[in-house]
């Protein structure tokens, strides 16, 4: 059987890399291209590329997935940074190329999609919700995607419950203290050299609360999602958001 052909986009990145040498070990899987800034992306097209890993950044994916779907390139996209808009745009992309396919996982790891998906279930039932997310000073965006993934479906869950609005007196507050209202959700962005990536759910009701909490502590964690990501997305047209859509979680 012949071997899917993978490109890696930010591969000398610190998940790039990681994603390189995990496509290589993959015996179903040929690493054609790994591209870092600057490199043509014709060279996409030239190897063949059936799949492009992106993991750049949130200044540089737009550009790679306007070439990529343009070219019928299926793509696994790990970069944050989605907005509607973006979504949107995107969206319109795929329109006109409506064989391929895009994933786009705001965490390719097992236990944080797990997370978001507990998170989501336990959201209806606390009064109160909030996200911290701790992370590598290195990391270029704030909160987290995983993070504002998290709170937008919390606040979903809670809206479908017609939950009561979250209690909080706080009347005056320094800028910045109560966190980032996601969606009314609050977030917290901690950055902490030493850290990789790590998230916790705290959830309160009358006399207790919920943690939960997840500690990605290699970016070996997100290998396995970004593999499978490659692995289905050739066979899922259109624009898949979540891991959790190419698992089985029920
Ligand atoms: N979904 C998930 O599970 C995960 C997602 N991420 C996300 O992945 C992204 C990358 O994270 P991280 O590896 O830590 O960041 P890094 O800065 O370490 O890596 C990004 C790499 O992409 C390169 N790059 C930038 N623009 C281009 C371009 N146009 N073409 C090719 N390469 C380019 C950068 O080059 P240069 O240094 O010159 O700018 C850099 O080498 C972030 O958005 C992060 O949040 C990270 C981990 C897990
Ligand atoms: O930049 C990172 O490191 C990570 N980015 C993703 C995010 O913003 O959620 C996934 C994970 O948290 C690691």
């Amino acid at each position: 059987m012949s071997k899917l052909r993978v490109a890696v986009l930010g591969a000398k990145g610190r998940i790039g890399s990681e994603a390189v040498r995990a496509v290589e070990a993959a015996d179903d899987l040929e690493l054609v291209a790994a591209l870092g800034r600057g490199d043509t992306l014709e060279t996409l097209a030239e190897t063949g590329a059936q799949v492009a890993v992106e993991l750049t950044n949130p200044d540089s994916v737009m550009a790679n997935l306007e070439y990529c779907v343009g070219h019928g390139i299926h793509a696994v996209v790990g970069t944050t940074g989605w907005t509607d808009e973006r979504l949107a745009q995107l969206n319109g992309w795929l329109s006109a190329s409506p064989e391929t396919g895009v994933l786009i996982a705001p965490n390719f790891s097992i236990g944080a999609v797990l997370t978001m998906k507990f998170a989501q279930q336990a959201a209806r039932y606390f009064e109160s919700v909030e996200v911290i997310e701790l992370h590598h000073p290195n990391k270029a965006d704030a909160p987290s995607g995983t993070a504002a993934r998290t709170a937008q479906l919390i606040a979903a869950a809670r809206r479908e419950a017609d939950c009561a609005p979250q209690p909080d007196a706080t009347s005056t507050a320094l800028d910045g203290a109560r966190g980032a209202d996601v969606d009314g959700i609050p977030v917290h962005s901690v950055r902490l050299r030493g850290l990789l990536a790590h998230q916790e759910v705290l959830l309160g009701g009358e006399g207790e609360t919920l943690t939960i909490r997840h500690d990605s502590l290699h970016h070996s964690s997100f290998m396995p999602g970004i593999l499978l990501g490659a692995r289905r997305v050739v066979t899922t047209p259109g624009l898949t958001f979540g891991l959790e859509h190419f698992l089985d979680l029920n």
